[in-house]
């Protein structure tokens, strides 16, 4: 946990689940919430904040691209930390509002996707009404019926969010644990300006943006090579296109380990000299605190004992 007083931004209002992962990593900083993910790094690069808390992947959804795609564009900024967040959602209205009154329902398009085979079951033919957060749909609702405001005057009957942020917004709940896969998780991000890297914990994760070394048979194997030969495992891998033409991608990586490990070291090495483009995200402790075990053959001592055995084929000692 970070104790220091400093400004974090956040996919806000209070009440996401961003702001979740936010109070598990610095419970006591000032806490700056954005209208999204975007805003909410522009705020670090811009130095209005010194930290954005941003959601990465969801075990259900896969990545999130708003996050991975600012990171890997733009004035440099890196990974300082992690937090992971179980989610569960409800499905929340106005006080008054019958299940059978739901037509529209806005939340986060993510949470929309975690929640979709319930919804259907549940309210069958509701739509939904994209927001910028899961608390943001909710809040808007929350303050029409306060000012008196007639049911479906924002647009929507109701909101998916999380249940203590209904609780706080003061909605009524529809119906709880409204999510397809009970279990999910999602990660989050603490993201800073390019700095001192975290120290090395034993159980740390490294990620980085590549591009493909060419554009023939064989460029992912080239790339992913780099990662197998120094026995680095990847607990995260996805693609994203370019933009500039179909079918051109690069890729989100997370590798486990830290810059400061031999193997991960002389993997940045491998991927420099074939890849034309590898943006380093930073070195961080992993959220579960799992340490990583290097294979046989790839712990920093090994790679002290086979340098200094090549060292020693020089012959530079007496002939
Ligand atoms: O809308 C929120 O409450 C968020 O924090 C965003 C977000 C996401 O982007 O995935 C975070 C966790 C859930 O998976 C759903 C939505």
């Amino acid at each position: 946990m970070e104790t220091s007083s400093r400004r974090y931004a956040f996919l806000g209002p209070v009440g996401t689940f961003t702001e979740a992962a936010l109070l598990q990593v610095a419970p006591d900083a000032e806490h700056l919430p954005m209208p999204d993910v975007v805003s909410a790094l522009d705020a670090v690069r811009q130095g209005t904040a010194d930290r954005a808390v941003v959601p990465i992947e969801n075990s259900v959804e896969g990545g999130v691209s708003a996050t991975l795609d600012t990171l890997s564009s733009g004035a440099p900024l890196v990974v300082v930390g992690e937090a992971l967040v179980p989610i569960s959602f409800v499905l929340a209205a106005p006080a008054g509002t019958r299940l059978e009154d739901v037509r529209a329902i806005a939340t986060h398009p993510h949470a929309w996707a975690q929640c979709r085979g319930s919804v259907a079951r549940l309210v069958p033919g509701a739509v939904h009404v994209p927001a910028t957060s899961t608390a943001a749909a909710g809040a808007l609702l929350a303050e029409r019926a306060a000012a008196g405001e007639p049911r479906g005057s924002v647009g929507y009957d109701a909101a998916l969010m999380a249940p203590h942020s209904a609780a706080a917004y003061g909605l009524q709940v529809l119906a709880a644990g409204v999510e397809d896969n009970p279990g999910a998780v999602t990660r989050f991000v603490v993201v800073g300006r390019p700095g001192r890297v975290p120290a090395r914990t034993g159980a740390d994760k490294t990620t980085l943006f590549v591009h493909l070394p060419h554009d023939d048979a064989g460029a992912l194997l080239t790339m992913l090579e780099q990662f197998a030969t120094r026995g680095v495992n990847l607990s995260r891998i996805e693609s994203r296109p370019l933009g500039d033409a179909l079918g051109r991608y690069a890729f989100s990586i997370d590798a486990e380990g830290h810059l400061e490990d031999e193997r991960i070291w002389a993997t940045l090495q491998g991927l420099h000299r074939v890849c034309p483009r590898v943006v380093f995200l930073g070195s961080y402790p992993r959220a579960d605190r799992r340490p990583v075990s290097p294979a046989p053959g790839f712990a920093d001592e090994d790679y002290a004992a086979a340098r200094a055995w090549v060292e020693s084929l020089r012959g530079d000692g007496p002939a």
